[in-house]
């Protein structure tokens, strides 16, 4: 495959930089017409602008999921220096307004991390309206989100017709390697209060009885592409970089 990005300047998109992506087969001869004007020499010589191939306006969204330590947020990481995508970590927005001076929720948000419940939607999907407003992006992975019924329901309620959702990404991982690399990271100095023994039973809890049935719901609407996380990291990105790759991006 071969391809050429084009970019519409944020003007033209009411304040959101619109990055698209044009595939085209390789079975157009090198030099056809569709190949030279989308180079960007062709077109700075010839003074064109950019193509655009308007399919949506609309952020695309790809949730990434999977348990407590499966590795979202380092997948993440690797993602956006391989991608365009704008990384939100839900819990990290949570973390975030939590020490926000001043914050109504800050002491409500402790009390649901600590103890690995999952904080009420409207307060979470407005964190996560108000990142995507703020970041002026287009492309966006939502990291730990949506982790039970509440939050699918309040992400369909506030947010679905906003954004085109393109996949779920999940992060399959055995519960004891999960366990491990949290507590590693907690040893490690994460000053996270939910990296100790007592609160990821809860999460993991928290994760088998409320976050699963969120990912097979996807799964039986075919949204759902499933990485095996058990490996090191480099070899994880191998499969995920593939999945972006086949998916377009
Ligand atoms: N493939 C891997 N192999 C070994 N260790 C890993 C791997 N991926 C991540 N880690 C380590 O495991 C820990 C948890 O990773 P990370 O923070 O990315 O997980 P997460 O799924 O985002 O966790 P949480 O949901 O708790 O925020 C980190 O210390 C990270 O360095
Ligand atoms: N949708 C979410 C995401 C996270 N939280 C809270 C509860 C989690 O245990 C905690 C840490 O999240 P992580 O960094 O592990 O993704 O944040 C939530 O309530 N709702």
């Amino acid at each position: 495959m071969w391809r050429a990005f084009a970019r519409l300047p944020r003007a033209l998109e009411g304040g959101t930089e619109v990055v698209q992506q044009i595939t085209l087969t390789q079975h157009l001869p090198p030099h056809s017409n569709v190949r030279n004007f989308c180079s960007t020499y062709y077109r700075k010589k010839h003074n064109l602008q950019p193509i655009i191939m308007t399919s949506s306006s609309k952020p695309k969204v790809v949730f990434v999921l999977g348990g407590p330590g499966a590795g979202k947020g380092t997948q993440c990481s690797k993602i956006v220096d391989r991608f365009l995508f704008t990384h939100l970590s839900a819990g990290d927005l949570l973390r975030e307004e939590r020490s926000r001076e001043g914050s109504e929720f800050g002491t409500l948000i402790e009390d649901y991390i600590r103890n690995g419940k999952i904080v009420p939607v409207d307060v979470t999907c407005s964190l996560l309206e108000n990142a995507m407003k703020n970041s002026g992006k287009s492309l966006f992975l939502i990291d730990g989100f949506p982790r039970n019924q509440d939050n699918l329901d309040g992400w369909n309620r506030q947010m679905s017709e906003k954004v085109d959702m393109q996949f779920v990404l999940f992060f399959d991982c055995d519960e004891e390697v999960c366990v491990k690399r949290c507590l590693n990271r907690g040893q490690g100095g994460s000053g996270r209060s939910d990296d100790n023994l007592e609160s990821l039973k809860k999460r993991i809890q928290t994760y088998n009885n409320d976050s699963l049935p969120i990912i097979k719901h996807f799964e039986g609407a075919g949204q759902v592409k499933k990485i095996d996380a058990s490996p090191d990291a480099d070899k994880v990105f191998s499969e995920v970089e593939r999945t972006f790759l086949s998916s377009g991006f």
